[in-house]
């Protein structure tokens, strides 16, 4: 791929494994999570999701999505227990969505397909950096909550809310004091597996954490996310949308279960 990776027919998931060869790894994400083929483990132990909004910096429109930046520097937005040891600090979370409500979300669960899927991205502290951690099989844990077409989420709505201000690539915004556990569902059974990134470097260095249970967004909602664009200023408009890689083969993986 002789230009920038992106969702296009010409940059778009097929074509990534060209610039990144891992993409035909072995341990790549998203999967189809098949339930019944997902088995319970009792050693699993709940989520410990603690998250302070003073470390939310800001927004920013990345060309792929639109993420919120945390400062990192201490252990005051962490994850601890469930699948994982140790200590993993929150760097960001971002969302993948469709160009319509029946597609979206790049886990799928039995095959159904989501309108978005949202992701909270951690990273080990016994690596002194993200940037580190990025590179090792136990670097990272993403925290996957599904959003599903319903009431409006007043709390999504403080993110949507900014995107009059980040609509093209590059711009950024302050976004202060914002609290992502109030995206997160009100049950945290979760399943989970070895993975990767799901968009370029593809770095197989992620234990994924996809929760059971979905948050709502309402129809209008989801239009917003659509507003945003791919392209920068001054560029031919094109919106962001569509922007998830599908489904990945499991390669002998198993899925465990939080739950029975
Ligand atoms: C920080 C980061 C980079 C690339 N991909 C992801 S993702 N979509 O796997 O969470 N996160
Ligand atoms: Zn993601």
């Amino acid at each position: 791929m002789s230009h920038a990776w992106g969702y296009a027919a010409d940059n778009g998931p097929d074509k990534w494994a060209d610039s990144f060869p891992v993409a035909n790894g072995a341990r790549q994400s998203p999967i189809d999570i098949i339930p019944g083929a997902s088995s319970y483990d009792a050693g699993l132990k709940p989520l410990q999701l603690k998250y302070d909004p003073s470390n939310c910096l800001e927004i920013l429109n990345n060309g792929h999505s639109f993420q919120v930046t945390f400062a990192d520097d201490t252990d005051s937005s962490t994850l601890k227990e469930g699948p994982i040891s140790g200590i993993y600090r929150l760097k960001q979370f971002h969302f993948h969505w469709g160009a319509s409500d029946d597609k979206g979300s790049e886990h799928t669960v039995a095959g159904t397909k989501y309108p978005a899927e949202l992701h909270l991205v951690h990273w080990n502290t016994k690596y002194p950096s993200f940037g580190e951690a990025a590179s090792k099989p136990d670097g990272l844990a993403v925290v996957g909550v599904f959003l599903k077409i319903g009431g409006a989420n007043a709390s999504l709505q403080k993110v949507l809310d900014t995107f009059s201000d980040i609509k093209a690539k590059g711009k950024q915004t302050t976004f202060a004091g914002f609290d992502p556990s109030t995206l997160l569902p009100g049950c945290l059974d979760y399943w989970t597996y070895d993975g990767s990134l799901t968009t370029p470097p593809l770095l197989e260095s992620v234990t994924w954490i996809v929760c059971k249970e979905s948050i709502s967004v309402s129809a209008e909602q989801m239009a917003k996310f659509r507003s945003l664009l791919f392209s920068a200023e001054g560029e031919k408009e094109c919106c962001m949308m569509d922007n998830y890689r599908p489904p990945q083969p499991l390669k002998g993986r198993s899925v465990r279960a939080s739950f029975k």
